[in-house]
């Protein structure tokens, strides 16, 4: 028999209230539930530190909420796998498909099913200071990886977790009548069974309030769920600006270059720049072509042929340039400001006022800068999983917000696609948009948005193969091809309450026809099979998400 082992204090941290609290690094991933005298239970599976494992030798535990509250993304994960059928045993192979939910009030308990260790613990061994049982191995001394562990055939031994002496010690059960588990296919069919008839409402319950207390320190957004119970991903972190990772650079705001003279404070009626030749800011932005060609032919002439040869950064200096929001309504001070219909329908790049520009803030050069105005809601969708509706109605051309996340280097976002899979790319947001106008700046060397783990609400916005809002670039520094925001604006006159929806592809609008042929033409094709299905149930949906 082995001795009782100490363990890792830090991976069941204990709190004041008396309570351990199961970090978050440790656990591998939750692999059942129960009730066990009438407290839901979770089977918290545990990574294996280099340190000694938790307990040595162990491989999962059973743990009550309070002691998951900071790992309780595990159990949102494990919850969405049970309700998705998708549970897969030690040896990633599928278990019984969809468990049964029980209601809330459902009274059963594991004691009433197939017996298992717990209900022999529980029987006959005196209570432990902290009823929670340990399944480990029990004549392992190397220390492996849980995956590893559990697709070994190991007989296991069942113990208690105590608390001793400000230390947690696995002890191995002296009861006789324990049933040994065999740790390679971990929930065994008596688990499963157990957990078939125990509910998952309060791990359900203290999940949303968990999500709730994250949004709550958004501005403006509010989530709801009239779908089911389920609450959006716990393992996200609101954020309200670009998070730099390694090898990602931006310039320092200060650095930026202003508009000076003759900008100057509270100009053209107190609504900011009003010189489109002179503004260095404007130094890159559209030029008003048509005016142009009213002035000097020849020079319009000149001007399209450099732009066909350069792109965005020809030399435009007293060329008459266009600003891209329309002028504030002075009757109507609430009027929200409009991206004007040339730089709607062009995509060309937006450059707002920054810092160092003499303007001064009420300039109507600064928009997207200022952030956020209107109110968001994270809803649930019936096939769509979460999507982003505005409870007020939007113009064509309103600024709703902008996709941020984690920037990465390109070669890192590959990385992190090929650890997650294919649905990994639905997050990425590649800053190519000047890929090409650098010698240096390639669909390789480009900065690449993650806002998987971390983001704003955009983050939860949906396909649709008929948008109603569509992603600009807005840029404060012309200098820089790199680092930009991406800032979705209304294309179109949106409800309040309508879903808001981008094209992931970014495709221009097609004739229906078109695009019908297309679709026919993706369902035969058999290499769109993993594909996902797209449900935006536009008419000119094109059947697939990535198509
Ligand atoms: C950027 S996320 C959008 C938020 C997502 N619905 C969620 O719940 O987190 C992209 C993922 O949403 C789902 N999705 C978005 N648009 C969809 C559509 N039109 N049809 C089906 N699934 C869609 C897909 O699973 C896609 O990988």
């Amino acid at each position: 028999m082995p001795p009782a082992i100490n363990y890792s204090v830090n991976s069941l941290q204990y709190a004041q209230t008396n309570t351990y609290r199961v970090a978050c690094k440790h656990v591998s991933k939750v692999i059942c539930h129960r009730l066990h005298n009438d407290e839901e239970q979770y089977l918290v599976g545990w990574k294996t530190p280099k340190d000694p494992l938790v307990p040595p030798g162990a491989i999962c535990s059973w743990h009550g909420l309070a002691e998951l509250s900071a790992s309780l993304h595990h159990v949102q994960l494990y919850l969405e796998s049970v309700s998705a059928g998708r549970r897969v045993d030690g040896n990633g192979q599928p278990t019984t498909p969809g468990l049964k939910r029980k209601s809330p009030d459902s009274s059963d308990s594991d004691t009433q099913s197939a017996p298992n260790f717990a209900t022999s613990l529980r029987k006959d061994t005196p209570l432990p200071s902290r009823e929670t049982s340990v399944i480990s191995i029990g004549s392992s001394s190397s220390i492996t990886t849980t995956s590893e562990v559990v697709s070994r055939t190991f007989e296991v031994y069942n113990g208690i977790l105590q608390r001793k002496e400000g230390k947690i010690l696995a002890k191995k059960s002296r009861d006789e009548g324990i049933v040994k588990r065999n740790a390679a296919n971990l929930p065994d069919a008596p688990m499963l069974q157990a957990a078939a008839h125990a509910t998952t409402a309060m791990a359900e319950q203290q999940i949303r309030i968990a999500f709730e207390n994250k949004l709550g320190r958004l501005r403006n957004v509010r989530w709801e769920n009239y779908v089911d119970n389920t609450a959006p991903s716990l393992d996200f972190t609101f954020i309200d600006s670009f998070t730099l990772r390694p090898g990602v650079y931006r310039s320092d705001p200060d650095a930026h270059e202003g508009c000076q003279y003759p900008c100057r404070q509270h100009m053209g009626q107190n609504i900011g720049c009003e010189y489109p030749r002179l503004c260095t800011c404007l130094e890159f932005a559209a030029v008003n072509e048509p005016e142009l060609k009213r002035e000097n032919e020849e020079r319009y002439q000149q001007h399209l042929q450099q732009k066909q040869e350069k792109g965005y950064f020809v030399n435009t200096t007293d060329l008459p340039k266009r600003f891209p929001y329309q002028k504030p309504n002075k009757d109507n001070p609430h009027m929200p400001s409009k991206l004007q219909t040339f730089y709607l329908d062009q995509r060309y790049p937006i450059y707002e006022c920054n810092l160092n520009c003499n303007c001064g803030s009420v300039c109507k050069s600064r928009v997207v800068q200022k952030g956020r105005k209107v109110p968001l809601v994270i809803f649930k969708t019936p096939n769509r999983g979460w999507g982003v509706k505005c409870d007020e109605e939007l113009i064509r051309g309103e600024f709703i917000d902008t996709y941020i996340g984690e920037v990465i280097t390109n070669a890192e976002a590959d990385v992190r696609e090929s650890k997650a899979g294919k649905d990994k790319s639905s997050y990425l947001y590649s800053l190519d948009k000047f890929v090409g106008d650098a010698e240096d700046l390639t669909p390789d060397t480009c900065y690449v948005v993650d806002g998987q783990f971390m983001g704003g609400p955009t983050r939860f916005i949906n396909h649709s193969c008929e948008p109603n809002i569509r992603q600009y670039t807005v840029s404060y520094n012309k200098h820089d091809l790199r680092v930009y925001d991406l800032a979705f604006f209304a294309i179109e006159d949106v409800p309040a309450g309508t879903e808001l929806t981008f094209d992931y592809m970014d495709k221009d609008e097609e004739e229906e026809e078109e695009v019908l042929r297309q679709r026919a033409e993706a369902a035969a094709d058999p290499s769109n099979e993993d594909k996902l299905p797209c449900n935006c149930g536009a008419k000119k949906c094109r059947g697939y998400l990535w198509v």
